[in-house]
């Protein structure tokens, strides 16, 4: 898929991670297009990555056969309608990113027919350690799911699902989810700082405990609650924090802050149509 032309509708953050990492992987930059209206963008965009830039949907759609529609979801609608004549006469392969809009609202915007996978990546996929859920839409063949499989593997993982009503459900965990496991360093960062600590020392302690936790979470078979138990020794340190945190309703907490991206994920699909 090395030199399979491949247009971007928008440079923004996302484009550029799934950009990097496709280059990464041996992508010609020649063959990759973006339309990105911030001059600033798609200047950063030629000289980061080499890639070829225009202010205009239609020009960088020419001549590629798979779309990635990486705008924010408030103006999908718009940016698929400017792109509908085109869509209706090259029958792309079109795989969005924006979160909560649906395959069938992308293809009715599109004007009909077209084949839709629908992603959700996150931001690790700049270091290509990022994971991301794929639904695709009855039209999409096993070549498109292989190819889009391939295009999102540039970024990290890949998770398949049958059920495109899940996919606000992936937003919620994996989309949003660096953000979490960001305010948590903040806030552990912040208590070291309370607790007497230099903020150099509080922040070198906390980022590196979150990274050596996450390799012990993914490059063993031990499960999160098993390492956590094995944390904690019997009314020990740990034991007296994990208290405080289910006295709190951590929980519950965290149940309901990804109910509520699950919800907006919905809203966003409901507002924006
Ligand atoms: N930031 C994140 O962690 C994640 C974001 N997403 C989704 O990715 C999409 C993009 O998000 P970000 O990259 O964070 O946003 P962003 O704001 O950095 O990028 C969007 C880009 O689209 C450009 N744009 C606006 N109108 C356009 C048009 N008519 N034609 C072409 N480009 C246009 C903007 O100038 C901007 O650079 C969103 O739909 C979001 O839901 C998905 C997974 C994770
Ligand atoms: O916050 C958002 O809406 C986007 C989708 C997932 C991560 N960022």
């Amino acid at each position: 898929m090395n030199d399979h032309p491949i247009a971007f509708i928008g440079g923004g953050n996302m484009a550029r991670s799934l950009i990097g990492g496709l280059l990464a992987q041996g992508h010609a930059p020649a063959s990759i297009h973006v339309a990105e209206p911030v001059p600033a963008l798609r200047d950063a965009l030629r000289a980061d990555f080499g890639v070829a830039v225009f202010d205009d949907g239609a020009q960088a759609v020419a001549g590629a056969d798979t779309w990635v529609l990486a705008t924010k979801p408030q103006v999908l609608r718009q940016v698929c309608g400017a792109l509908a004549s085109h869509a209706q006469t090259s029958a792309p392969l079109v795989v969005s990113i924006a979160a909560g809009i649906t395959a069938a609202q992308i293809e009715r915007w599109l004007g009909g027919g077209i084949k839709v996978v629908r992603t959700m990546p996150n931001t690790p996929a700049l270091l290509g350690a990022g994971v991301t859920g794929l639904y695709a839409s009855a039209r999409v063949d096993t070549a498109g799911r292989d190819f889009a499989d391939r295009l999102l593997s540039a970024a990290g993982k890949t998770v398949w699902l049958a059920d495109e009503a899940q996919m606000d459900a992936v937003t919620a965990v994996s989309g949003s989810g660096p953000a979490y496991v960001f305010l948590l360093t903040e806030a552990m960062v912040d208590a070291g700082i309370t607790e007497g600590l230099a903020a150099d020392a509080a922040r070198r302690l906390a980022l590196q405990t979150v990274l050596g936790a996450a390799r012990m979470l993914t490059e063993s078979d031990v499960d999160a609650a098993e390492l956590r138990r094995r944390v904690t020794s019997p009314n020990g340190t740990t034991q007296a924090a994990i208290e405080m945190l289910e006295a709190g309703g951590f929980r519950g907490l965290v149940k309901a802050a990804i109910h509520a991206a699950r919800r907006r994920g919905q809203e966003l699909s409901a507002a924006n149509d």
